[in-house]
Parts: C-alpha cells; sequence; structure tokens
C-alpha cells in the first residue's frame, strides 16, 4: 500500500519539529509524524509521502527545501503554490487550487500513484478532494480541529470572521466527499461533529493516537530545563501547575492564570509554569500568538504574580520530557485549561510523564480522564473551579497518586501500533470494497458484550463459521453507541456487521457499497423520533431519588441513560406514566437504566431491519444473554439465550420459546442457529 499524506500548514519538517514555533506548528504535525513512524512499522505499507507546502523567508530555510527522506519508507515532498512565502490556514485557501496541480503533476511522475490519500485539516481535505476528481484516488480525512467547535466558542464577530465561514464550507465538504473520516475520541466524532449538515455518525472511526509515551515515562529533568524555569521563582521547589500549549486564545492560558491570580491559597502551596511556544520577540509572532502572550503577561502583572510563575522565552523540541520531569519531581500537576480541546496529546505525555491532570471538561479530555482515570475535568471559563480542582489534587496525595497510577495505563489505552493496525485494516477493507450482501436470505442479530464478544477463542471461532454463511445478514444489537461498539468490534476483529443497532435500538445503521462506513436508518429516525418528548422526559425525572445520569456521550437524541436500581426503575416508570409520557425503560445488569421512545428497542429495531430485508420470520436469529436483550428476544421467534447468560434470562416466563445454548458467547451463537435450522429442516 503506498498512503500520501496531505498537511498543509505550520513549519512540517521530519524531525526536531519546534511546536509552537508559528501558530500553526502543533498537535496535527505530531500526529502526523507519529502516524507515519508507526505505519511504516507495517510490513503492509510499501511507501509513505507526507506532502507539505514549500514556502521560502522566516521561519527559516528548511521549508524550502523540495523533498527530505525521514526513514526508509517515508519521504516529505514540500511542493510550491501561488504565493512564495509562509501562509497561516487563514490563509491557506487561496493556495490550494495551485498546491493541488503540482500534486496532481508530482503524482503524475510516480512510477505508480498512491492508493490512498490521507488529508490533515480541512484544506488539505480540499486539495484531496481536487486530487480524487482528477485521478480518482479516495481520500481518507482527519479534521484535527473544527471550524463550528472554534466558533462556537469563539462567539460573537469571531465567530462570523469570513475565513471561519470559509473554513466551515471546507469541512462540510471535506466530510461530504472523504471515503472515511478518522476521528480521534467519541466526543470528537458524536459532539463536536455534530453541527455539519452533511455529517453520519457512520462516516466515521474513532481511532485514539497514541504517543511516542516511553519518550516522556523515560523523562528526567536536565539541569539547563530546571534552571531555564527556576530563574523566575522565589521558591523552586513547590510543586509547579504545569501548562504546556501554543499561546493562542483556544488554549485558553488566561484562565489559568486568573484561577491562579485569585486563589491565594493556590500561590501559597504551588508555583505556576506556563510553556508557551517558543518567542524571540512577542511583536513578531504570527496570528494571536503576540496578542495572547500580551494578555498573560498584563495578568501577571495585575495580580503580581512575580517570582511565583515562570513563562520561559525558549525550549529545544527534546526538552518536552524533562520539562514534564520537571513538574513530576516536584510534586505538581498539568494543566489543561483549553475552551475546547479536540484530543489533546498533551494530556497522554503529562500522564506518561507521571503527572496527574487537570483538563478541560470540553472535547477529547473527556474520553482520555474517564479511559485512564488520571484527573479531573474542570469547566474551562470557571477559574474557581480549575483553582479547587488544582488545589484538591495538592492537598489529597491518596487521590493524586489515584491519578498518576490512572495515568500510567494512558500508554496502553493509547497506542499508535493498536492505532496503526486498525488504520490500516479500514484502509486495506476500503481498496477492497467488499460490499453489504444485497438479498440476504437470512439474517442474524447478536448482542455484543458477553454474546458476540467476551470469549476470543469463540469469536475466532464465529469469524470462521461466518465466513462461510453465504446469504446470511449478520448484525449487532448494542446499548453502546456506534462509536463504542464499533471499537469494541474492530479491537476484538469481529466479523463486519451489515446493519448496528445502537443506543438499545434507538439508531440503525446500515453498511455502505464501500464496505467500511455506514449510513444512519433515516426512516428508523422519523419512526422514533415520531412519540418523543425528550425534554419532558428529561423534565418529568428530575431529582429522582437513586437516578444518577450516565455519562454525556450515552445521552442521545433518543436515549436519556442513567444509573439506578431495580427500584429506581420503578420509580422511573411511575413518574412517566404520572407526567402521560409514553417511553421505553429498561433496566439491565442491576444498574443501568436506559430511557427510549416507546417505539425503539432492540426488538422492534430488528423488525425494521427484517422489512427491510424483506425476510420473512424464520428467516431470522437473535442472540443475547443479558436485561436488555429481553425485548428482543422475547419478540423474535428463533431467539437464542447464550449460556453465560444474567438478569435470569432462562427463567424468563417471556422468553420460553428461546433456545438456551450449552455454549457460552459466541459459540453459543452457532450452536443456537443450527439448532432452528435443524429445527426448520425437520419442521412437517
Ligand atoms: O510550547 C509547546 C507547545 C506544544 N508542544 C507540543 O505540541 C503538541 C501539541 O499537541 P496538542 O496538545 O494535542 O494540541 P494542538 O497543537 O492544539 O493540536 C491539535 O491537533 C492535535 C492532534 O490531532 C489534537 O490532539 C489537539 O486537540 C488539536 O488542538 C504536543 O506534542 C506538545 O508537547 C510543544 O512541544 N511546545
Ligand atoms: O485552533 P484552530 O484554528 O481550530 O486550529 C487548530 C489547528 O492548529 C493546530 O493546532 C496547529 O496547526 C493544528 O494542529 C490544528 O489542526
Amino acid at each position: 500500500m503506498f498512503v500520501l499524506h496531505i498537511a498543509l500548514q505550520g513549519c512540517l519538517r521530519g524531525r526536531d519539529v519546534a511546536y509552537g514555533l508559528t501558530s500553526d506548528t502543533g498537535g496535527h504535525i505530531r500526529y502526523l509524524l507519529d502516524l507515519v513512524g508507526a505505519s511504516a512499522q507495517d510490513a503492509r505499507v510499501a511507501r509513505i509521502v507526507m506532502a507539505t507546502r514549500r514556502f521560502q523567508g522566516p521561519p527559516g530555510p528548511d521549508y524550502a527545501v523540495p523533498e527530505e527522506r525521514v526513514s526508509d519508507k517515508v519521504e516529505l515532498v514540500r511542493l510550491a503554490s501561488a504565493s512564495p512565502g509562509y501562509r497561516s490556514k487563514e490563509e491557506m485557501h487561496g493556495e490550494v487550487a495551485s498546491f493541488a496541480e503540482n500534486l496532481i503533476a508530482w503524482i503524475g511522475r510516480q512510477a505508480r500513484a498512491p492508493d490512498v490519500v490521507h488529508a490533515h485539516y480541512a484544506d488539505a481535505a480540499a486539495v484531496a478532494a481536487l486530487v480524487e476528481a482528477r485521478l480518482g484516488i479516495p481520500f481518507v480525512f482527519t479534521a484535527h480541529s473544527l471550524g463550528r467547535v472554534k466558533a462556537a466558542l469563539l462567539g460573537g464577530a469571531a465567530a462570523r470572521a469570513p475565513e471561519l465561514a470559509r473554513r466551515i464550507a471546507t469541512e462540510e465538504a471535506a466530510l461530504a466527499r472523504a471515503s472515511l473520516v478518522i476521528a480521534s475520541s467519541r466526543d470528537e466524532a458524536e459532539v463536536q461533529y455534530a453541527g455539519y449538515g452533511s455529517y453520519d455518525p457512520g462516516r466515521a472511526r474513532v481511532l485514539p493516537p497514541g504517543s511516542d509515551l516511553a519518550r516522556f515515562a523515560q523523562g528526567r529533568p536536565h539541569p539547563r530545563v530546571d534552571a531555564m524555569i527556576d530563574r523566575f521563582l522565589h521558591d523552586p521547589g513547590k510543586p509547579p501547575l504545569l501548562a504546556l500549549a501554543r499561546p493562542v486564545a483556544r488554549k485558553n492560558l488566561a484562565a489559568l492564570v486568573r484561577a491562579y491570580g485569585e486563589s491565594p491559597e493556590l500561590q501559597a502551596r504551588a508555583n505556576l509554569v506556563i510553556v508557551a511556544g517558543t518567542r524571540e520577540d512577542i511583536d513578531r509572532l504570527d496570528g494571536d500568538m503576540g496578542a495572547t502572550l500580551r494578555d498573560l503577561l498584563v495578568l501577571i502583572d495585575r495580580y503580581d504574580l512575580y517570582g511565583r510563575v515562570a513563562y520561559p522565552k525558549t525550549h529545544r523540541p527534546e526538552d518536552v520530557p524533562a520539562i514534564y520531569a520537571y513538574a513530576r519531581e516536584r510534586g505538581g500537576l498539568f494543566v489543561n485549561p483549553a475552551l475546547n480541546e479536540p484530543f489533546g496529546l498533551t494530556l497522554l505525555e503529562a500522564s506518561a510523564a507521571g503527572l496527574p491532570l487537570v483538563a478541560t471538561d470540553s472535547g477529547g479530555p473527556n474520553d482520555i480522564v474517564e479511559t485512564c482515570g488520571n484527573g479531573l475535568l474542570v469547566d474551562p471559563r470557571a477559574p474557581a473551579s480549575i483553582a479547587a480542582a488544582c488545589l484538591r489534587i495538592l492537598s489529597e496525595p491518596a487521590f493524586r497518586a489515584a491519578c498518576v497510577a490512572g495515568g500510567a495505563r494512558a500508554a496502553a489505552a493509547y497506542d499508535w501500533d493498536r492505532h496503526a493496525a486498525r488504520y490500516h485494516d479500514l484502509l486495506g477493507a476500503l481498496l477492497a470494497r467488499n460490499p453489504p450482501l444485497r438479498e440476504p436470505r437470512q439474517l442474524l442479530i447478536c448482542d455484543i458484550d458477553n454474546t458476540l464478544v467476551g470469549c476470543e477463542s469463540a469469536l475466532a471461532t464465529f469469524r470462521r463459521w461466518r465466513s462461510r454463511q453465504t446469504g446470511l445478514a449478520f448484525g449487532v444489537a448494542t446499548g453502546r453507541s456506534f462509536h463504542s461498539a464499533m471499537a469494541v468490534l474492530e479491537q476484538q476483529a469481529s466479523p463486519r456487521p451489515q446493519v448496528m443497532i445502537t443506543s438499545v435500538g434507538s439508531e440503525i445503521y446500515h453498511l455502505d457499497a464501500n464496505g467500511v462506513t455506514y449510513t444512519a436508518d433515516a426512516a428508523w429516525r422519523g419512526t422514533v423520533a415520531g412519540a418523543w418528548d425528550r425534554a419532558a422526559v428529561g423534565a418529568a425525572l428530575r431529582r429522582l431519588d437513586g437516578l444518577v445520569p450516565q455519562g454525556p456521550l450515552e445521552q442521545r437524541a433518543h436515549k436519556l441513560s442513567f444509573f439506578g436500581d431495580a427500584a429506581t426503575a420503578r420509580g422511573v416508570r411511575e413518574r412517566l406514566a404520572q407526567a402521560g409520557l409514553a417511553a421505553n425503560v429498561i433496566h439491565s445488569h442491576g444498574r443501568y437504566l436506559d430511557v427510549l421512545p416507546a417505539t425503539a428497542s432492540k426488538g422492534t429495531a430488528v423488525d425494521h431491519v427484517r422489512a427491510l430485508y424483506g425476510l420473512p420470520e424464520r428467516a431470522v436469529y437473535v442472540a443475547g444473554d443479558s436485561g436488555n436483550d429481553v425485548e428482543m428476544l422475547r419478540a423474535r421467534a428463533q431467539a437464542i439465550i447464550v449460556a453465560n447468560y444474567s438478569d435470569g434470562l432462562a427463567a424468563n416466563a417471556a422468553l420460553k420459546h428461546s433456545y438456551v445454548a450449552r455454549a457460552s458467547h459466541a459459540r453459543g451463537i452457532i450452536e443456537g442457529v443450527l439448532h432452528f435450522r435443524r429445527a426448520v429442516a425437520y419442521a412437517p
């Protein structure tokens, strides 16, 4: 496979990238270089080229060099475009057409064209779309950051700026054209993209990035780095609150200075260390970096924080692990107060370095902190809550230790090699184009957790069995959201479902003709939306004893999810009945409580798919293991309960018709299907 990456903005080079040198030299470059590094290790990939803009003059001569070899398989190619000099991402649209022409010409000179293009950020996707239109090479898209999210957080006149409107339009086009969108977190895939008209969640895959975490885990303090920070501080032994980010408005470093400046207690206990890019002269910084730094200096002066705040002028790329180590050795913590963080690579780096986190609750940190338990999420617009979270970590050693231990899990959870393996599977599948079955003769729908997955060897057996079932359409029905389900299925190398019934039946997705992406079933959405008043249901359930909302990502347009016991579930039903609201209340595993439109359940969703495929009831099999499968199992004649069931399924009077398998997990599914096939074969 030959993969061509396109990344236009910032100062991209093969090594020693000076992050923060310009406002556009940031995480997308770190992501790209780490991705190609991991990608190159895979034998399936023969060649990787990163194409970027060539420019003369400041910030330096390296970016005028046409070609740079990065490793055996990886090259960096710099191509000219209309303007000779550096261009910010806000000006980049003017370079798109000329860059695309030069890239098409460059591809024409290669012995073999790339198999797939991967565009990073909106303007690169505009180039990729031109390449696709001319040469027919499909492209995948990683946004890294989204204009609509930025507009929402900036608000006011800034949100209405013409360059932001143009960027949003470019993103809309990219989402409509890309063969696949690669998102870094569920928050990005399910919340940040939600405002785009051309976006369907099924078009994206969540592939969390890694980071070269060993570099940060092994980072040790360095006397030069220590001195560069300590020269600002009266008492350099105090634990530091460390922030490391490009000085741009979105990173919201001012809120951290306010949090610190307004809390005498925090000032007494800790220093503040802000590492914000590198600069020679604030007046010569590009974008909003100069204004952002001036704001910080004004705040430091206003709160009279001299001797307590360090803001080193420059650092070398290789200093970053030692900066985190500086904070770790002094018992400090890492703070990311960004107004929104699309993902947040620094959170992984800081965790690997052994630092607990205080991070914005807007964006990717939601996922990272939920996955690792490595810190506290805060409202980035509330300096008092930033201060309170920092004080909690500083004053509760056991909690601090738990966050540090959680952070150590980041290296296992966020791993480039695993990312690259899934990424290559997806690229390979896009190129292979295995379309879904057009006219299936049978349909098998399985619950995921503890039914399809849960036993690796059973799933391997299922995979082999499934590959021989011509005419059988395979799907899943799960309480998980689409992306949460897909992550489990792909990590476990499950066969790719041709239909995904997700969020307890309230959403249905069908596999597209490219064999990789999915499209939401709009007719089903219409059906479930019909009699559903989400706001009224939410209001009726407010302040109900024992009812605890699940995380924000579990709340969907047509599903409200809570934790609660059986008594609470009864209370929910009563409250809804009193309010005259029709809803389907599903309680499972003794603690999960989902409230859905009355028309939505796994059972009704399976019937919708059956009807869509034009199949008779005897051609449908369903398999499950727990309370949230009861509906589906009850509604279908050929219902399979796997041996490892819970919630008393086998004793449930409504499920008497089910086949209770002797085998567990996916082996139980096969056993059940064979049982029903035999029964049909011998039927009179
Ligand atoms: O003074 C600095 C500032 C940053 N960095 C490094 O630059 C990278 C910054 O990445 P990140 O914290 O993820 O932020 P952004 O530059 O804003 O990157 C964008 O792209 C990333 C990759 O998709 C996403 O994780 C971010 O959320 C998104 O805002 C990290 O490796 C930092 O260590 C430095 O070395 N020095
Ligand atoms: O703040 P914005 O305009 O959304 O831009 C974010 C982009 O800037 C960078 O952080 C630096 O170029 C990229 O990594 C990211 O794609």
